[in-house]
C-alpha cells in the first residue's frame, strides 16, 4: 500500500466529521448564515497567507531544483488563485482592507498555522508536504462531495466550484505522488513522523470548521 494511501486510512474518522459538520452541510444547502462565512473568510485569508511561506520553505528545503521550483508555483498559486477568490468575496461581504490588516486570528486558526510553520521550520521537505497535505486533499475530496449542488447563495456555488475543478485536482494529484517518493527514501522514523503531521493538520481542518461555525474568539480574561 502506498504511503498516501496508510495515511488516508488513518484519517479517515476524522475526514468522515469534516465531511458531515453543519458548516459544510450548510454550505451544501445554502443555509449557513453568511456571519459564518465571514469569520471564515478572514481566518482563511490569514491561514493561506501562512499556507504560502510553508510552501516556500518548502522551495526553499527541496534537494531537486525541480521541486523547488513547483513549490514556488504552489505558493504563487496560493496567492493568485485561492487569495484572489478571496478578495472577491471579501468584497461582496463588504469586508474592508482596514478590517483585513487589523484583523487578529482565532485561536485554532493561529494554533493550526503555528503546526505548519514548525513542521516546515523544523523538518524537510516531506515533513512539510505532510502537513500541507490534508489542505489540498480534504478541500478537494469536499469539493467533490459537493459538485453539482447549486445553494442559492452565489458564494457557496462559487466555493462550491473552485474546490471541486480539474485545476485543483492536478495540484492534489501532484502533492499526493511527491509524499509518496519521499516517503520510499526516507527512514521509518521520518515516516512516522510525516505520518503525525498529516493526522495533526487533519484534526485542525475540522477544528477550522468548527471555529467558524461557533464564531472562535480568544477568550477575555477578569
Ligand atoms: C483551513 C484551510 N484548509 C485548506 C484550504 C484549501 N487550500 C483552505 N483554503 N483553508
Amino acid at each position: 500500500m502506498k504511503f498516501s494511501e496508510e495515511l488516508r486510512q488513518a484519517v479517515d474518522a476524522s475526514w468522515n466529521a469534516s465531511f458531515e459538520h453543519p458548516f459544510i452541510r450548510g454550505i451544501a444547502d445554502g443555509t449557513l448564515p453568511l456571519a459564518k462565512f465571514r469569520h471564515y473568510l478572514l481566518n482563511d485569508s490569514y491561514y493561506l497567507s501562512q499556507f504560502a511561506r510553508v510552501q516556500a520553505l518548502g522551495a526553499a528545503k527541496a534537494t531537486h531544483l525541480f521541486d523547488t521550483n513547483r513549490m514556488v508555483v504552489h505558493a504563487q498559486g496560493t496567492y493568485s488563485a485561492e487569495l484572489a477568490l478571496h478578495e472577491q468575496f471579501a468584497k461582496q461581504l463588504g469586508i474592508t482592507d482596514e478590517e483585513r490588516a487589523a484583523f487578529q486570528p482565532a485561536p485554532t486558526a493561529y494554533a493550526y498555522t503555528c503546526h505548519m510553520l514548525s513542521a516546515a521550520y523544523n523538518g524537510h521537505l516531506g515533513d512539510i508536504v505532510a502537513a500541507i497535505l490534508p489542505c489540498y486533499w480534504l478541500y478537494f475530496e469536499i469539493g467533490e462531495r459537493l459538485q453539482g449542488l447549486t445553494p442559492e447563495e452565489p458564494i457557496y456555488r462559487e466555493w462550491i466550484n473552485a474546490y471541486g475543478g480539474e485545476w485543483f485536482r492536478e495540484l492534489v494529484q501532484e502533492q499526493i505522488d511527491r509524499l509518496d517518493t519521499i516517503a520510499e527514501q526516507v527512514t521509518s522514523s521520518d515516516r512516522e513522523r510525516m505520518q503525525r503531521h498529516f493526522v495533526i493538520s487533519s484534526h485542525y481542518e475540522h477544528e477550522f470548521w468548527e471555529m467558524a461555525d461557533t464564531l472562535e474568539s480568544w477568550p477575555t480574561y477578569g
